[in-house]
């Protein structure tokens, strides 16, 4: 989860946050705009709150151009709803040295802090994505960036701990240490509890220090369980619990809720498919379209991070965000609100899931020749009998007059045979189709099917009919395919890069709304309710299998072959 703030010029003048000065962050606030996010599940949880004009910019060398910050700064506690605890210690500060503190007013900075920075997401994706900003030019010129969670660290141990997963891009591999090295000296720690005002006010004044007397801009990323941010936020009902804790504190359009498949270039590249290509629009309906499937999978087990479950951890938000961006209606413009008016839209069409619609499974040990792969339960931090699942497949209805009766299977699973992630779309059979004594008797086998491949090897490909070449008529089906690796040599950015990109320059496209939120979680939250309360055991599967079987029945009720499966493609 991640937060931003900004807006604060001259923070000398600012005033510190204390529970009397209570940040209520409102367009009024001080002359300023500040925003904030939240992910769409409640674990990731990004706040920003910014300068009362949007931070513009284009992409990249160093076009991030932040100005007007404008009137007092304040931290925003990323556990603002607690009740926050009086620091035990004293309130003395080492201040770090920092050169060039005498700079012109007009010039911006963005202070970036990484709440949770010990953390496993804080060290494999977000520093690393800092780095590649940088390394694009797309961090403005005067930048700092902060580590903060309770872990005891230096500056030169957080140092050392990111420097280990930051990678060059392949094409500039040139100077890449020399670049490491810039950035990490503009990495600091700071070691705070996450509800503790001292400990905020603490960094608040060396990131003052850093900013000196430029126009500022604050970001803090939330990469910290959901837990530390408000005190119920477990069940299902914990991100409307989460979006009215922090309602007190920040308007809607201060929040920022990540979803990092938002981020993923192939999901970005779906509307542009949709909506710039004339052969699929007119297609792209239940005419057309027989099924749609989402897929998930990762050839791994949870390691250590058990948690909510497969449904939340990914159908709930990647994949139904996926879906929400497939089946709504064109927007008026590219506007977030425009995007996020026609999300909502087709996610209130959806039909809330019963058990009927869904299959849940959990994955068993199993050896293959010299080693073993444990179970689910075999995981330390799993409770022993628990009925987690770790596998699901779901079949979603969207009632409106583009999609009625097309079934969007989706499925999702940790410890399976491959990682991958992709929607697949079937066509229908061609009516009175000339060749089909050609095409044999398994009509699915010649069906239609565009596949975009969001990851890994990303592609977007079409499934056709052809004639085999030669004097004989014999049908062959292929693909035409643009695979990106052969089109583009530029490496494609990770998600978080663009995601952290958009949070700095203000462009909340890619975020989630909170009615957004409220509409996925009203199609899930009836499912998830009957799967705890009935105890459903799930299927079994064997780590490194294709999933339980259960998955194909689910699929057969709709009339659907995975196509993952049946095409092996
Ligand atoms: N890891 C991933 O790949 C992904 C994670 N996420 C989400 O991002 C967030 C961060 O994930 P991740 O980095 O894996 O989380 P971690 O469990 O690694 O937690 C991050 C840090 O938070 C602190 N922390 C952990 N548990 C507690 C606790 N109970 N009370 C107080 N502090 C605690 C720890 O820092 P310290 O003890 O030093 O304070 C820890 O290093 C989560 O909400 C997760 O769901 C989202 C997408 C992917
Ligand atoms: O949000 C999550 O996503 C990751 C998968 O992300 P990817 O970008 O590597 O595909 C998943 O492993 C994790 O369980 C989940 O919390």
């Amino acid at each position: 989860m991640a937060a931003f703030s900004s807006a604060h010029r001259r923070s000398h003048a600012t005033t510190p946050y204390s529970p009397s000065s209570r940040p209520r962050l409102s367009p009024s606030d001080g002359g300023h705009h500040r925003r904030v996010a939240l992910s769409s599940i409640p674990s990731r949880l990004a706040l920003r709150a910014q300068s009362s004009s949007r931070l513009r910019g284009s992409r990249c060398a160093n076009a991030v151009r932040l100005h007007e910050g404008a009137g007092a700064a304040t931290i925003i506690p990323v556990e603002n709803k607690l009740p926050l605890k009086k620091s035990e210690g004293s309130l003395s500060l080492t201040l770090p040295k920092v050169e060039n503190i005498n700079i012109g007013e007009n010039e911006s900075t963005v202070s970036i802090t990484v709440v949770g920075a010990s953390g496993d997401l804080a060290k494999r994706k977000i520093f690393p994505a800092l780095f590649a900003l940088f390394c694009e030019d797309c961090l403005p010129k005067h930048f700092t960036i902060y580590g903060y969670a309770r872990s005891k660290m230096t500056d030169a141990e957080l140092r050392n701990m990111i420097s280990k997963s930051l990678t060059c891009r392949t094409h500039k591999r040139e100077n890449c240490e020399e670049k490491m090295d810039q950035f990490l000296k503009r990495c600091f720690y700071h070691s705070g509890h996450y509800d503790c005002l001292e400990n905020f006010a603490e960094l608040d004044k060396k990131l003052k220090l850093h900013e000196g007397r430029r126009i500022s801009n604050r970001l803090f990323y939330l990469s910290i369980p959901p837990n530390i941010f408000v005190d119920a936020v477990r069940c299902s009902k914990s991100s409307a619990a989460l979006t009215k804790a922090l309602k007190q504190y920040l308007e809607e359009n201060q929040i920022f809720r990540i979803d990092h498949y938002l981020g993923k270039e192939l999901v970005e590249n779906l509307s542009v498919l949709r909506f710039s290509n004339l052969i699929f629009e007119p297609l792209w309906s239940r005419n057309y379209i027989r099924n749609v499937q989402l897929i998930f999978s990762e050839d791994f087990g949870t390691e250590g991070r058990g948690g909510y479950g497969i449904i939340r951890d990914i159908m709930q938000n990647h994949l139904l965000q996926i879906l929400a961006l497939f089946a709504m209606e064109t927007p008026v413009s590219l506007d977030a609100e425009d995007i996020r008016n026609e999300k909502v839209k087709v996610l209130r069409c959806m039909k809330p899931l019963h058990l009927d619609d869904v299959v849940i499974g959990q994955y068993t040990s199993h050896n293959d020749r010299s080693t073993t792969y444990p179970a689910y339960t075999d995981d330390k931090t799993v409770p022993n009998g628990s009925l987690t699942p770790t596998f699901a497949a779901a079949a979603i209805f969207i009632n409106n007059a583009r999609w009625e009766g097309v079934p969007f299977l989706m499925k999702a699973g940790k410890a399976l045979q491959d990682r991958r992630a992709e929607i697949r779309v079937q066509f229908r059979h061609v009516p009175g189709n000339l060749y089909s004594q050609k095409l044999g008797t398994d009509l699915d086998q010649a069906t239609n099917e565009l596949v975009i491949r969001v990851q890994p090897d990303e592609a977007i490909y079409l499934m056709i009919n052809n004639k085999v070449p030669g004097l004989e008529m014999k049908l062959d089906h292929s693909n035409l395919n643009l695979h990106y690796a052969a089109r583009y040599s530029k490496e494609i950015p990770d998600a978080y890069e663009r995601l952290l990109l958009d949070a700095i320059e203000g462009e909340r496209r890619l975020f989630i709304r909170s009615d957004e939120l409220d509409a996925a979680w009203a199609i899930f939250t009836p499912v998830l309710k009957e799967i705890d309360e009935k105890n459903i055991v799930p299927e079994s599967y064997p780590y490194g299998s294709r999933g339980p079987a259960g998955a194909h029945r689910l699929a057969a009720r709709h009339n659907v072959k995975w196509g993952d499966l049946s095409t092996g493609q």
